[in-house]
């Protein structure tokens, strides 16, 4: 086995940085769905050719490269031992290579242990099969999509669906309501793994293995087939869309499995991933460790076409602003809920532990005027000791809820740049202080890393590198205005819409 752990290297970067075949037809699929022009249809655009970017630069396609997740299969007397150390060898190097993001993190103290590895991280399971090769299977599941994971306990009553039995039917009303509680929270449209029975553990690794499917197989199970199917063409009915920005398309792929469960338990567990899918796997020669075939269909076999109308036109359909840091309260008034806006100067990056802290400490600069970008990014520093920005997409912007009225307030921020959207407390702080959201394309993070030119410093290192607030020199970073500072909120507007679509589900289906 002396290339295992170059052969877990070269996993890890395919997963990474290389979408495979099946999940790329299923975006490319989702464009042609999507009506020309709209909001959804120019952010898979930039999806597309995000994913084209990722592939090319040989960089992470979304900067949160996830709870890494091994799945081994080998035959009768392979070293367990070796291939885990050897995994954690190559987790490690390639974290060390920008392409892993460093995200294992210390719970009780915040401290990011800087390589990925750490109690918990990464993930391995190891089962024993009758053949002859290795076959190591990986998913780079990143936190926000995680985040949108649920767990039904049947029986019970569902908000818009009414009660969902311990039935067929009553499953289908738990996973409809999976895709509308995570909106575009989890970089919609996604791709779910449901998994039924077990208990609240096993429920959920069930979940996650269906996320192991091909996009395109089949159910053996002829219910399960039929529930799967069902899903599919109503849950687009939804009109969640890309990033929830409401559009045709919100679920790209359903796969469901079914294991026994308790006389007193009935769960469904339903594992949420982005369409930033990474999930790939090799067969290995078992006595060299070479990789002999990848188990899903490369992304090279798929290519993303590129836009095709350049960005520009499409969004010169709609009013486009270009907003130079620091903003005033006046350009800021000026902005309505659709607008494009691209933004050039000094970007701040400031995510969870940097909020937290600004609630009751000053900020290290001067953020008057300001526009703060909820991002952890990939970084790497370059000999003469400069740091480049990798990678750095979004985050998920609602868990700042409790903090950014409060930040708007005391700093005099400007811009608030996130995705998924955010609450009524900062909704009703942008009105009264002046400030706007925009939403950014979750997972677009090679996209967006090119709009940073240069970065200029960075303070709160002792939060770690996705944590720290990055002062990023920015041209040309495209966003859309989603909550403005007149009280229009379009995330607010599209669950109100797709709530009430989802009670027309409410009927029995499978009975
Ligand atoms: O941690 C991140 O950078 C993003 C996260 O995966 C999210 O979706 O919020
Ligand atoms: S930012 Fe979006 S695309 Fe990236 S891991 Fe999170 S949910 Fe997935």
């Amino acid at each position: 086995m002396q290339h295992f752990e170059q052969s877990m290297y070269k996993l890890i970067l395919e997963t990474s940085t290389n979408l495979p075949a099946d999940v790329r037809e299923a975006i490319q699929a989702a464009r042609e769905q999507e009506d020309e022009g709209t909001r959804s249809a120019l952010s898979l655009s930039t999806i597309a050719d995000n994913i084209h970017m990722a592939e090319t630069n040989v960089s992470p396609i979304c900067q949160d490269t996830g709870m890494p997740t091994f799945i081994v299969h080998c035959p009768v007397g392979a070293n367990q031992i070796v291939m885990k150390k050897q995994i954690l060898a190559a987790v490690a190097q390639a974290t060390k290579d920008s392409k892993l993001r460093p995200n294992s993190v210390d719970s009780l103290t915040g401290a990011n242990s800087g390589d990925n590895l750490g109690p918990g991280t990464p993930v391995i399971h190891f089962e024993q099969w009758e053949k002859e090769d290795v076959e190591v299977k990986l998913i780079l599941k990143g936190g926000g999509c995680e985040n949108k994971n649920i767990q039904y306990s049947l029986p019970m009553e569902l908000e818009g669906l009414g009660k969902a039995g311990r039935d067929l039917d009553g499953i289908r009303k738990c996973v409809m309501h999976s895709v509308y509680q995570a909106q575009g929270q989890g970089c919609s449209a996604g791709f779910i793994g449901v998994g039924i029975g077990g208990d609240r553990t096993t429920g959920y690794e069930l979940a996650k293995h269906q996320l192991f499917r091909h996009a395109d197989d089949v159910n053996p199970n002829e219910e399960l087939r039929k529930l799967e199917e069902y899903v599919m063409e109503h849950a687009n009915q939804l009109g969640i869309g890309t990033m929830g920005f409401g559009g045709q398309v919100s679920l790209l792929g359903c796969k469901v499995g079914v294991m026994n469960r308790l006389p007193a338990s009935f769960f469904v567990s339903v594992a949420y991933n982005c369409w930033a899918f990474r999930r790939q796997g090799v067969l290995l020669d078992a006595s060299s460790g070479e990789i002999k075939e990848w188990v899903y269909r490369t992304g090279d076999t798929q290519p993303m076409t590129p836009s095709e109308q350049p960005k520009a036109a499409v969004a010169s359909e709609r009013r486009e602003v270009v907003l130079q840091t620091p903003i005033s309260e006046e350009q800021i008034r000026s902005l309505r809920v659709g607008d494009v806006v691209i933004i050039n100067g000094i970007m701040h990056t400031g995510r969870d532990a940097l909020h937290h802290h600004l609630m009751n400490h000053d900020a290290p600069v001067d953020l008057n005027g300001a526009a703060i970008y909820h991002c952890g990014p990939v970084m790497s520093k370059d000999e003469s000791g400069e740091w480049h920005v990798r990678a750095a997409g979004p985050t998920t912007s609602i868990r700042e809820e409790p903090y950014q009225g409060h930040i708007i307030k005391k700093f005099g921020i400007r811009a608030v740049i996130g995705k998924g959207g955010m609450g009524a407390k900062t909704l009703a702080a942008l009105q009264e202080h002046g400030a706007v959201y925009l939403n950014a394309i979750g997972g677009a993070a090679q996209y967006y890393a090119e709009c940073f030119k240069k970065v200029e410093g960075v303070d709160h290192m002792e939060f770690g590198i996705p944590e720290a607030m990055w002062h990023l020199q920015t041209e040309g970073f495209a966003a859309i205005v989603t909550m403005d500072s007149h009280g229009n909120s379009l995330h607010a507007e599209v669950e109100k819409d797709s709530f009430a679509k989802l009670s027309q589900f409410k009927d029995p289906v499978f009975v």
